[in-house]
């Protein structure tokens, strides 16, 4: 789960993205648009001088508005952002969406100052509404590749970018990149503050990608962002789904909403083309809902009637070698990745099916296979996505924070651990999804050696309680199943990764999970400075160990953005791999 980066303000994320030439519209076209799509627009006061206020922006955040923007006003959990009209009016809103509980606020704040839009289903608007002042179409935007599911968006969306680089690049052309991580246009990256972003900042980095040249996108789509609308008026020229296992619970009640909330994405009126996963229950199910163009694919075991298959995965380094293996064609296609774990198959896989299947893309499919043969795209850091910081001991940090991805990690670390232990760090975030806690505890305990349970991010609960919910299934696990794991409760978790480290001989496995490229734990409001990987590499130096450089381009970032964060990445040794 991401925690939204306090280093940059709401503002500063929004003025790095805006567009330098705005399209722009009226009050006056904006509420014809909005009444063509059906969303019922009353606009109070009815004059002239209100139909021809000029819009050329939008801002959900009243932190984020700037002269001459459209405040977009929803009622939330926490509030009503029409109680905030009156700082966004001071700082230049033109004009106010907002729903009918909105209106009289948005008065009581501002009077007359501004006219009003109002709508029903505002959220839902929004994206429609700034796609029109920002002037996005469908044919505007960048090629747009989507990837959704409950785990390996955000590496997918990197496999994405790495081969789209590939593939522009020698025509001149950039991409672009809006996920977990960062948001990236060309050379220029910030850190991101949510997952996929609300629809107000999503059009206007639409509107930068056009002005800047970049011709092809990879985007996270969560499905919180699904449920509160932030893609609408978006179109996705290609759309992924990875997986779907028990995660976010605390928002979709159900498996069976939460998957409504992705299957929304796999339909004509969002997506070209839809490549699936189909290898659990939920990918057939996606599959078989999904209107318009879907392409299947299966990445784990000899599946029937699918139209690309994985075969032949061979260990290779860290990570795998494979072939894609297109049903009707015959065609096949070998290429690797270096990152650990076989999930990164698939989410290599995904990549590469979605750049194949692009429709009307400028570059041929003879390309694609020799970016794909000879250019090895997959071979990347990811942030905090299986990223190995030492061979001996194998040190690897990982976002796993929910049981299908523990599972898999371990799966990982099994697989290429030999004789040694694995010794394993977890928590578990406050807030969010209580009942994978237990579940967590336990797989930790079946799956490590040595377990060591600390915090994660306990946002406004109690850590010592979240910790004793995760302990509490890791201790179930380990008595009714006799086993003899090492399992200890230590706290700060800089304290957990030194004692993960101090335990480790050279052919151990040290696994920190749940955290990934995060920079800082969220305790009740107060973001406390740490980063996983510098604490990692920092305990391998103290006990004599040689850890690899970190890569990555967030941890420099960070480290110019946050205020005592030790981010610099370790002195290293001669002898580092
Ligand atoms: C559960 C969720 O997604 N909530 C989002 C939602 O909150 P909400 O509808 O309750 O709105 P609210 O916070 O009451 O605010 C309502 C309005 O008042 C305004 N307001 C509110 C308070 C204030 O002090 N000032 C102010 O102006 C807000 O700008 C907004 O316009 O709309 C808010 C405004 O955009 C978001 O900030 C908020 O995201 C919160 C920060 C969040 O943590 N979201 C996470 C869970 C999230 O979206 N995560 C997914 C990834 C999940 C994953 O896969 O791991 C993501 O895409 O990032
Ligand atoms: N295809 C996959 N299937 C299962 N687990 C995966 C897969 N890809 C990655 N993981 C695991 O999930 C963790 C998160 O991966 P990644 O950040 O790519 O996914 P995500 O969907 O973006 O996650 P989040 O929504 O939590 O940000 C990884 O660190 C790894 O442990």
């Amino acid at each position: 789960m991401p925690t939204p980066d306090a280093t940059l303000s709401i503002a500063e994320q929004d003025s790095v993205f805006r567009p330098r030439k705005v399209h722009g519209t009226t009050v006056g076209v904006l509420t014809e648009e909005l009444q063509a799509a059906g969303y019922e627009p009353l606009l109070t006061p009815v004059g002239r001088r209100e139909h021809e206020t000029r819009l050329s922006g939008a801002a959900m955040n009243p932190q984020a508005v700037g002269p001459g923007d459209l405040f977009v006003a929803v009622s939330g959990a926490r509030a009503h952002g029409a109680d905030y009209s009156r700082q966004a009016v001071d700082a230049g809103a033109a004009a106010v969406l907002t729903d009918a509980a909105g209106v009289d606020r948005v008065r009581h704040q501002v009077g007359y100052r501004v006219p009003v839009l109002q709508v029903q289903r505002v959220r839902e608007a929004v994206g429609p509404a700034a796609a029109v002042i920002y002037g996005n179409t469908a044919a505007s935007e960048p090629a747009l590749f989507g990837v959704t599911g409950t785990n390996g968006k955000t590496t997918t969306t990197y496999f994405l970018r790495s081969l789209l680089e590939e593939l522009h690049r020698p025509r001149g052309q950039h991409t672009g990149l809006i996920g977990t991580i960062e948001i990236s246009a060309g050379q220029d990256a910030i850190p991101s503050q949510l997952t996929t972003p609300e629809a107000v900042q999503l059009h206007s980095l639409m509107a930068l990608f056009r002005e800047r040249g970049i011709a092809a996108a990879a985007m996270e789509v969560s499905s919180h962002a699904i449920s509160y609308r932030r893609t609408a008026g978006l179109y996705y020229d290609v759309a992924g789904f990875t997986n779907l296992t028990q995660d976010h619970l605390d928002l979709h009640g159900t498996m069976e909403e939460y998957f409504a909330a992705k299957a929304e994405l796999f339909t004509r009126r969002r997506t070209r083309t839809s490549v699936i996963t189909v290898d659990d229950p939920w990918g057939h199910q996606m599959a078989s809902v999904a209107t318009g163009r879907v392409v299947t694919l299966a990445t784990a075991g000899q599946a029937a009637e699918v139209d690309w298959q994985v075969v032949d995965v061979e260990p290779d380094g860290m990570g795998h070698r494979f072939t894609l293996h297109h049903a009707r064609s015959g065609e096949r296609l070998r290429t690797r990745t270096g990152l650990p774990g076989l999930f990164n198959v698939s989410n290599a896989a995904l990549a590469a099916v979605m750049v194949l299947e692009a429709p009307d893309a400028p570059y041929g499919r003879q390309e694609v296979a020799e970016a794909l043969q000879e250019r090895d795209p997959f071979t990347i850091s990811v942030p905090g996505r299986m990223q190995v910081l030492c061979e001996a001991p194998a040190a690897i940090v990982d976002f796993a924070h929910n049981p299908d991805a523990m599972i898999r990690t371990l799966d990982a670390a099994a697989a290429t651990k030999g004789e040694g232990r694995i010794i394993l760090v977890i928590g578990a975030a406050g807030e969010r999804d209580r009942s994978k806690r237990p579940t967590m505890g336990a797989i930790a305990v079946r799956m490590a050696d040595h377990v060591i349970i600390s915090d994660d991010d306990p946002h406004g609960e109690d850590p010592a309680q979240i910790r004793a919910e995760v302990m509490a299934g890791a201790r179930e696990a380990v008595e009714s199943g006799g086993l003899t794991t090492q399992l200890e409760e230590i706290a700060p978790r800089a304290e957990a990764i030194e004692r993960a480290v101090a335990a480790a001989s050279p052919e151990d496995t040290v696994i920190l999970a749940g955290r990934g490229h995060e920079v800082h734990q969220d305790f009740a409001g107060e973001h406390r400075p740490i980063d996983d990987r510098v604490e990692l590499s920092e305990a391998l130096l103290r006990h004599g160990h040689s850890p690899w450089e970190i890569m990555d381009s967030t941890v420099r970032q960070s480290s110019l953005q946050t205020d005592g964060v030790r981010n610099s990445p370790p002195q290293q040794s001669d002898d580092h791999g």
